[in-house]
Protein backbone atom coordinates (compact mmCIF):
# COMPACT_ATOMS: atom_id res chain seq x y z
CA UNK A 1 0.00 0.00 0.00
CA UNK A 2 1.18 3.64 -1.01
CA UNK A 3 1.83 6.20 2.20
CA UNK A 4 -0.70 8.74 2.09
CA UNK A 5 0.47 12.30 1.76
CA UNK A 6 -0.03 14.46 4.86
CA UNK A 7 -3.55 16.64 4.31
CA UNK A 8 -2.34 20.33 5.47
CA UNK A 9 -5.15 22.48 6.85
CA UNK A 10 -5.14 26.02 4.92
CA UNK A 11 -6.52 28.43 7.27
CA UNK A 12 -8.72 31.16 5.02
CA UNK A 13 -8.72 34.59 7.02
CA UNK A 14 -11.06 37.18 5.46
CA UNK A 15 -13.36 40.01 6.35
CA UNK A 16 -11.39 41.45 9.18
CA UNK A 17 -8.72 43.31 9.80
CA UNK A 18 -4.93 42.70 9.97
CA UNK A 19 -4.57 42.39 13.34
CA UNK A 20 -7.89 40.53 13.93
CA UNK A 21 -6.42 37.93 11.05
CA UNK A 22 -3.29 38.02 13.28
CA UNK A 23 -4.77 37.61 16.67
CA UNK A 24 -7.09 34.60 14.76
CA UNK A 25 -4.35 32.48 13.32
CA UNK A 26 -2.49 32.91 16.75
CA UNK A 27 -5.35 31.31 18.39
CA UNK A 28 -5.08 28.37 15.99
CA UNK A 29 -2.25 27.94 14.96
CA UNK A 30 -0.98 24.67 16.12
CA UNK A 31 -3.97 23.06 14.24
CA UNK A 32 -3.11 24.75 10.93
CA UNK A 33 -0.18 24.24 7.93
CA UNK A 34 -0.78 27.14 5.72
CA UNK A 35 -2.29 30.91 6.77
CA UNK A 36 -4.25 32.54 4.01
CA UNK A 37 -3.88 36.17 3.81
CA UNK A 38 -7.76 36.14 1.86
CA UNK A 39 -8.83 38.56 -0.98
CA UNK A 40 -10.70 40.47 0.78
CA UNK A 41 -7.51 41.68 2.88
CA UNK A 42 -5.64 42.44 -0.19
CA UNK A 43 -7.82 44.58 -1.45
CA UNK A 44 -8.63 46.30 1.78
CA UNK A 45 -5.39 46.79 3.23
CA UNK A 46 -3.02 45.65 0.44
CA UNK A 47 -0.10 43.85 0.19
CA UNK A 48 0.79 44.88 3.84
CA UNK A 49 -1.58 42.56 4.46
CA UNK A 50 0.56 39.93 3.31
CA UNK A 51 3.94 41.83 4.68
CA UNK A 52 2.51 41.82 8.48
CA UNK A 53 1.14 37.93 8.30
CA UNK A 54 4.54 36.82 7.48
CA UNK A 55 6.23 38.67 9.85
CA UNK A 56 3.78 37.16 12.68
CA UNK A 57 4.26 33.92 11.27
CA UNK A 58 7.57 33.58 9.74
CA UNK A 59 7.98 29.74 9.79
CA UNK A 60 4.34 28.98 8.11
CA UNK A 61 3.46 29.12 5.13
CA UNK A 62 1.68 32.25 4.18
CA UNK A 63 -0.83 32.24 0.79
CA UNK A 64 -1.23 35.74 -0.47
CA UNK A 65 -4.99 35.13 -2.01
CA UNK A 66 -4.58 37.77 -4.86
CA UNK A 67 -6.59 36.12 -7.34
CA UNK A 68 -4.39 37.33 -9.92
CA UNK A 69 -5.95 37.69 -13.64
CA UNK A 70 -4.03 40.65 -15.12
CA UNK A 71 -0.61 42.06 -14.43
CA UNK A 72 0.77 38.54 -13.11
CA UNK A 73 4.48 39.45 -13.00
CA UNK A 74 3.92 42.45 -11.06
CA UNK A 75 0.99 41.07 -8.67
CA UNK A 76 3.22 37.96 -8.10
CA UNK A 77 6.25 40.22 -7.32
CA UNK A 78 4.15 42.20 -5.02
CA UNK A 79 2.82 39.01 -3.12
CA UNK A 80 6.63 37.20 -2.92
CA UNK A 81 8.47 40.47 -2.38
CA UNK A 82 6.06 40.54 0.70
CA UNK A 83 6.47 37.28 1.56
CA UNK A 84 4.13 35.12 0.29
CA UNK A 85 5.27 31.41 -0.05
CA UNK A 86 2.22 30.65 -1.84
CA UNK A 87 -0.22 33.33 -4.53
CA UNK A 88 -2.99 32.85 -6.44
CA UNK A 89 -4.19 33.08 -9.75
CA UNK A 90 -7.41 32.50 -11.48
CA UNK A 91 -7.57 29.64 -13.79
CA UNK A 92 -10.13 31.13 -16.30
CA UNK A 93 -6.81 33.67 -16.76
CA UNK A 94 -5.69 34.30 -20.30
CA UNK A 95 -2.43 31.12 -20.49
CA UNK A 96 0.06 34.11 -20.89
CA UNK A 97 -1.10 35.52 -16.70
CA UNK A 98 -0.80 31.87 -16.05
CA UNK A 99 2.88 31.35 -17.38
CA UNK A 100 3.78 34.79 -16.18
CA UNK A 101 2.40 33.24 -12.67
CA UNK A 102 4.57 30.13 -12.86
CA UNK A 103 7.78 31.56 -13.68
CA UNK A 104 7.43 34.56 -11.37
CA UNK A 105 6.70 32.00 -8.51
CA UNK A 106 9.42 29.36 -9.24
CA UNK A 107 11.82 32.62 -9.40
CA UNK A 108 11.21 32.79 -5.85
CA UNK A 109 11.29 29.67 -5.12
CA UNK A 110 7.08 30.03 -4.57
CA UNK A 111 4.69 28.14 -5.27
CA UNK A 112 1.16 28.62 -7.99
CA UNK A 113 -2.45 28.11 -6.58
CA UNK A 114 -4.55 28.17 -9.88
CA UNK A 115 -8.24 29.11 -8.23
CA UNK A 116 -10.40 26.52 -10.50
CA UNK A 117 -13.81 28.58 -10.11
CA UNK A 118 -15.80 28.63 -13.25
CA UNK A 119 -13.67 27.03 -15.01
CA UNK A 120 -14.38 23.73 -17.45
CA UNK A 121 -12.94 20.52 -16.90
CA UNK A 122 -11.51 20.53 -20.20
CA UNK A 123 -9.42 23.67 -18.78
CA UNK A 124 -9.05 22.02 -15.58
CA UNK A 125 -7.17 19.42 -17.59
CA UNK A 126 -5.44 21.55 -19.60
CA UNK A 127 -3.89 23.51 -16.48
CA UNK A 128 -3.01 19.92 -15.03
CA UNK A 129 -0.03 20.50 -17.07
CA UNK A 130 1.45 22.76 -14.07
CA UNK A 131 2.64 19.90 -12.04
CA UNK A 132 3.86 21.89 -9.67
CA UNK A 133 1.31 24.08 -8.83
CA UNK A 134 -1.87 23.77 -6.80
CA UNK A 135 -5.04 23.48 -7.92
CA UNK A 136 -7.91 24.70 -6.14
CA UNK A 137 -11.46 23.56 -6.60
CA UNK A 138 -13.44 26.41 -5.27
CA UNK A 139 -17.14 26.88 -4.57
CA UNK A 140 -17.33 30.70 -4.14
CA UNK A 141 -18.89 32.58 -1.24
CA UNK A 142 -21.60 34.05 -3.71
CA UNK A 143 -22.33 30.35 -4.63
CA UNK A 144 -22.88 29.39 -1.32
CA UNK A 145 -24.83 32.45 -0.02
CA UNK A 146 -26.88 32.46 -3.58
CA UNK A 147 -27.07 29.08 -4.23
CA UNK A 148 -26.69 27.12 -0.97
CA UNK A 149 -23.60 25.31 -2.72
CA UNK A 150 -20.51 23.73 -0.28
CA UNK A 151 -17.30 21.98 -1.68
CA UNK A 152 -17.68 18.52 -1.19
CA UNK A 153 -21.24 18.90 -2.22
CA UNK A 154 -21.32 18.64 -6.10
CA UNK A 155 -18.65 15.76 -7.79
CA UNK A 156 -16.93 18.67 -10.34
CA UNK A 157 -13.44 18.23 -8.84
CA UNK A 158 -13.81 13.79 -7.84
CA UNK A 159 -12.50 13.21 -12.17
CA UNK A 160 -8.71 15.38 -10.91
CA UNK A 161 -8.76 14.94 -7.17
CA UNK A 162 -6.46 11.58 -7.31
CA UNK A 163 -3.10 11.25 -8.60
CA UNK A 164 -2.79 9.17 -11.42
CA UNK A 165 0.45 6.93 -10.23
CA UNK A 166 1.76 6.96 -14.43
CA UNK A 167 2.73 10.66 -14.09
CA UNK A 168 3.37 13.83 -12.28
CA UNK A 169 -0.23 15.72 -11.28
CA UNK A 170 -0.35 19.34 -9.13
CA UNK A 171 -1.76 18.68 -6.08
CA UNK A 172 -5.69 19.32 -5.03
CA UNK A 173 -6.75 22.21 -2.58
CA UNK A 174 -10.82 22.37 -1.82
CA UNK A 175 -11.94 25.18 -0.68
CA UNK A 176 -15.64 27.02 -0.43
CA UNK A 177 -17.98 26.35 3.29
CA UNK A 178 -16.27 23.65 4.12
CA UNK A 179 -17.70 22.30 7.47
CA UNK A 180 -16.65 19.19 10.40
CA UNK A 181 -20.03 17.94 8.33
CA UNK A 182 -18.57 18.10 4.74
CA UNK A 183 -15.15 17.27 5.67
CA UNK A 184 -15.30 13.27 5.17
CA UNK A 185 -16.69 13.55 1.59
CA UNK A 186 -13.75 15.82 1.06
CA UNK A 187 -11.07 13.48 2.28
CA UNK A 188 -12.37 10.71 0.62
CA UNK A 189 -11.15 12.58 -2.84
CA UNK A 190 -7.82 12.70 -1.82
CA UNK A 191 -6.94 16.44 -1.59
CA UNK A 192 -3.30 17.86 -0.27
CA UNK A 193 -4.90 20.99 1.43
CA UNK A 194 -7.90 21.53 2.72
CA UNK A 195 -8.92 25.56 2.68
CA UNK A 196 -11.21 26.25 5.59
CA UNK A 197 -12.18 29.69 6.88
CA UNK A 198 -15.86 30.67 8.43
CA UNK A 199 -15.59 27.35 9.97
CA UNK A 200 -13.01 28.66 11.96
CA UNK A 201 -12.61 32.41 12.07
CA UNK A 202 -16.83 32.32 12.98
CA UNK A 203 -17.16 29.62 15.23
CA UNK A 204 -17.95 30.64 18.86
CA UNK A 205 -14.67 28.69 19.83
CA UNK A 206 -12.15 28.78 16.73
CA UNK A 207 -9.56 26.64 18.55
CA UNK A 208 -11.87 24.26 19.43
CA UNK A 209 -12.95 24.36 15.62
CA UNK A 210 -9.30 24.07 14.09
CA UNK A 211 -8.57 21.28 16.64
CA UNK A 212 -11.84 19.34 15.37
CA UNK A 213 -11.00 19.82 11.87
CA UNK A 214 -7.37 18.21 12.40
CA UNK A 215 -8.39 15.74 14.46
CA UNK A 216 -10.82 14.40 11.74
CA UNK A 217 -7.94 14.95 9.51
CA UNK A 218 -5.85 12.95 11.22
CA UNK A 219 -8.46 10.05 11.86
CA UNK A 220 -9.19 10.14 8.09
CA UNK A 221 -5.33 9.62 7.18
CA UNK A 222 -4.65 6.77 9.59
CA UNK A 223 -4.72 3.80 7.31
CA UNK A 224 -7.06 0.61 8.24
CA UNK A 225 -5.22 -2.41 7.75
CA UNK A 226 -4.24 -4.66 9.69
CA UNK A 227 -0.63 -5.35 9.86
CA UNK A 228 -1.23 -9.20 9.96
CA UNK A 229 -3.23 -9.05 6.52
CA UNK A 230 0.37 -9.69 4.58
CA UNK A 231 2.18 -12.21 6.62
O1 LIG B 1 -11.27 32.24 -1.27
C1 LIG B 1 -12.11 32.42 -0.45
C2 LIG B 1 -13.21 33.33 -0.72
O2 LIG B 1 -13.12 33.79 -2.04
C3 LIG B 1 -12.00 31.73 0.90
O3 LIG B 1 -10.67 31.64 1.23
C4 LIG B 1 -12.56 30.33 0.84
O4 LIG B 1 -13.89 30.37 0.36
C5 LIG B 1 -12.53 29.68 2.24
O5 LIG B 1 -13.37 30.35 3.12
P1 LIG B 1 -14.77 29.72 3.64
O6 LIG B 1 -14.42 28.41 4.31
O7 LIG B 1 -15.32 30.74 4.57
O8 LIG B 1 -15.62 29.49 2.42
Amino acid sequence: MSEQQPVRVQLALDRMTIQEAITMAKQVEQHVDWIEVGTSLIKEFGIESVRQMKQAFPHKIIVADIKTFDNAKYEFELCFEAGADVATVMGAAPDATLELCMQTARRYQGQTMIDLLSVSPDRIQDLERYTDAVLCHHVSKDEQEHNGQKAGQSNRHEAHATSNANHATPQIAVAGGITLTTLPTILQQSPSVIIVGSAITQAAQPQQAAQQIREQINQFAIPNVNPLASL
